[in-house]
């Protein structure tokens, strides 16, 4: 029998959640809640009390419940039937005609629906209207079930469930199937059709341990032997054959392009290779590639790279990692370690023959039968081919001429070459292959899905475009620090956000406290994220998400993050000195504030006359050439051509009248504020400061 919960079983003998609880811990056998679920055992001895008079039950109820109706349901049937009853007289009392309900009950019942579905939440109010009861009954109802809520309350979903067992109707939530989301066109797989497939390895590692040296070497040894004639193709990954079975590496080592990928949701790694050196032993990214690979319960080999020098201590390297976990068979452990010289190519066949051991223990399958499906590792657009998109294939096969979406592009795939560089017209599960034929450039990381339709591939690949260009054009356009006035006078902004990224810790907090410590004319910057180490491209994600910039401490953006930063227009600001950072931000800041002004000459005016006056100073009789002079303007004084002074005017007369202007060709009195070092024939030039329209 399947398991029944505490009112389901009260549902079933036509008595409250609260009474079988009662009678459960009658039994001794108390229960928490009405969900609890109750054993066959329990069951049985709840039967003899409950089921013995079960047949006298409906009996029982309707005449229990008399009294109840006029408060609870009794409303609700009043509701129903007058409902059915449409053509009766207005002036005709509900409670009068409440005896000739009764016969009438089961007419109306129906009314309750067997079933009701929602999609995302329900409120209180709402779940009456679709259970066609008064809201003021559920409430109580819920009330009576210790579920305090009001009207537009959302319901949890056991509450939901609850109340709704109560009332013996079947509630289903509908999940609202996003059409643009490629997961939802990969058919449901036939566990019958899978077989093994080959796996595909990163191979990571703290910087110079050897990472690039091993998949050369790899490379070098394997591929060439088994396809002779073939020229490397960087596509990305390659894949090798040892003893008769496939092994396939993506060959962008480090953790950096594995993490950027997962934080596109991609996962396309089973077993990760974690290079040592056994001359250098764990270092602070061998920890972090750890902590990936097991963030994404991908398996590890270690790899214990340069045992041909001179200094190389395995033993070392092992005791080291046992901090981790990784703890070797002979230790009592289970991670695989492997010696190996990638330089001298010794080793490498161990090392295969432990990925072998390890893909087959993983059980790693796939059905070649199906429509392709996997993910982009690579993309760029080509100027001779166009769009070029380096694939793994994850599922089934991919064929030339196959629909296809692929992220926000789709297309068919015009041709398709392997690794070697050699025109192939399809490719089984867990083969790199790089293809032509898209609209557009996907970006590592996309997800591609074959379609059998043609139209459909464009329909959904449309709608996809469609998305994304409503999300940039919803989203608000990028902050940048060269356009920072703009948006925070268009009280676009408020807060400037940035994402941190530094080579070492001490740094980030240095700079990230002194970021925080600007504040001009409250605009304050807001640090979002910060981190150790080269910026990727999850932090550009991060950054466009929530329009902030980059700022990076003697640290670059890798390879994606620039081509991210690119396609989602986030400035990255690098830099070498703290201060420097900070004066760059602060002067952004201060320069969006400080509008931008241009100088503009107004008039010229010709010094005539000088009067000395003991307590006024030195005032200028002089006569406007050219343009105008205001009272608010600016002068430079010009003596043979040379500013002899820059201010401002104090006074400006006409006569013995202060005026705010005069015009060419008149004659006016002027002192300038603060200087008094007026000559006959000096020229002063007025001029005022105008706003620049950006
Ligand atoms: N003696 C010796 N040197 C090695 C071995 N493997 C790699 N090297 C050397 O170590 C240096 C770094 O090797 P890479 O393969 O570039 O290291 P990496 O881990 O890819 O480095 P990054 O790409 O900078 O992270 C190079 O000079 C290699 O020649 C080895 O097995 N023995």
């Amino acid at each position: 029998m399947s398991k029944i919960r505490v009112y389901e079983y009260a549902k079933q003998v036509n008595k409250t959640s609260k009474d079988i609880i009662n009678k459960l811990s009658e039994l001794n056998t108390p229960v928490s809640n009405h969900m609890a679920t109750i054993s066959d055992e329990t069951i049985k001895k709840l039967d003899q009390t409950f089921k013995a008079s079960s047949k006298e039950q409906p009996k029982q109820k309707q005449e229990s419940k008399k009294p109840d109706n006029k408060k609870g349901s009794g409303q609700q049937s009043s509701k129903a039937f007058n409902k059915n009853k449409k053509k009766q007289k207005k002036h005709d009392n509900p409670k009068k005609e409440a005896p000739k309900q009764e016969p009438k009950r089961a007419n109306t019942k129906p009314k309750q629906p067997e079933k009701i579905t929602y999609t995302g939440s329900i409120t209180v109010g709402e779940l009456a209207e679709k259970l066609n009861k008064e809201t003021n009954e559920i409430i109580k109802k819920l009330m009576f079930l210790g579920v305090m809520a009001t009207k537009n309350q959302d319901l949890d979903e056991d509450a939901l469930e609850l109340i709704c067992g109560e009332y013996g109707v079947e509630v289903e939530e509908e999940v609202e199937v996003d059409k643009s989301d490629l997961t939802n066109y990969i058919a449901e797989e036939d566990p019958e059709k899978l077989e093994e497939r080959p796996p595909v390895v990163t191979i990571m590692g703290h910087v110079d341990h050897g990472k690039t040296t091993l998949l050369d070497s790899i490379r070098n040894t394997k591929v060439t032997e088994g396809e002779a004639g073939g020229i490397t193709q960087h596509i990305g990954a390659y894949q090798i054959r040892e003893n008769d079975k496939k092994v396939t590496f993506l060959d962008t080592p480090g953790h950096a392009a594995f993490t950027s990928m997962r934080s596109r949701g991609a996962q396309i790694t089973d077993i990760a290779i974690l290079v040592v050196a056994a001359d250098d032993g764990v270092m602070p990214q061998t920890i972090e590639a750890i902590n990936h690979a097991k963030a994404a319960e991908v398996p590890i080999i270690v790899a214990v790279n340069k045992m041909d020098k001179e200094g190389a201590n395995p033993d070392r390297v092992m005791q080291e990692l046992t901090e981790y976990q990784l703890i070797p068979e002979d230790w009592g452990g289970d991670t695989i370690f492997v010696n190996l010289s990638a330089l001298k190519g010794e080793g490498i066949d161990d090392l295969l023959e432990m990925i072998l051991l390890v893909s087959e223990v993983e059980e790693l399958k796939a059905n070649a039968d199906r429509l392709a499906d996997g993910t982009v590792i690579e993309a760029q657009l080509d100027k001779g081919r166009g769009s070029v998109a380096s694939l793994l294939v994850q599922n089934g096969t991919l064929r030339v001429g196959d629909p296809i979406v692929v992220g926000n592009t789709f297309g068919r795939v015009r041709a398709m070459v392997n690794d070697l560089g050699k025109r192939i017209k399809s490719a089984g599960p867990s083969t790199p292959v790089e293809i032509t034929g898209l609209n557009d450039v996907p970006l590592a990381g996309d997800r591609f899905v074959v379609f059998k339709d043609e139209k459909q591939a464009r329909q959904i690949g449309e709608m996809r475009q469609e998305i994304q260009l409503e999300e940039k054009r919803g989203s608000q356009s990028r902050v940048s620090l060269d356009d920072l006035f703009e948006q925070i006078k268009q009280g676009d902004i408020k807060d400037i956000n940035v994402i941190l990224k530094a080579d070492v810790q001490g740094s980030v907090e240095a700079l990230a406290a002194s970021l925080q410590k600007i504040d001009v004319e409250g605009v304050k910057v807001n640090i979002i994220h910060t981190g150790v180490g080269a910026i990727k491209e999850s932090d550009i994600i991060l950054a466009s998400a929530s329009n902030a910039i980059v700022i990076g401490f003697n640290v670059r953006p890798d390879n994606n993050a620039k081509k991210a930063a690119e396609s989602e227009k986030v400035d990255i600001r690098l830099h070498r000195v703290i201060y420097k950072a900070i004066e760059e931000v602060e002067a952004a800041m201060k320069g969006m504030l400080d509008p931008e002004f241009e100088e503009k000459v107004i008039g010229q005016v010709e010094v005539r006359e000088i009067f000395k006056v003991s307590k006024i100073g030195t005032i200028a009789g002089a006569y406007v050439t050219d343009g105008k002079v205001t009272r608010d303007s600016g002068i430079r004084l010009i003596r043979d051509g040379v500013v002899v002074y820059e201010g401002e005017i104090d006074t400006l007369k006409r006569y013995k009248d202060d005026v705010k202007e005069v015009a060419q060709n008149y004659e006016c009195g002027i002192t300038i504020k603060n200087y008094n070092d007026i000559k006959e024939g000096d020229v002063i030039e007025a001029y005022v400061m105008e706003e620049v329209e950006i």
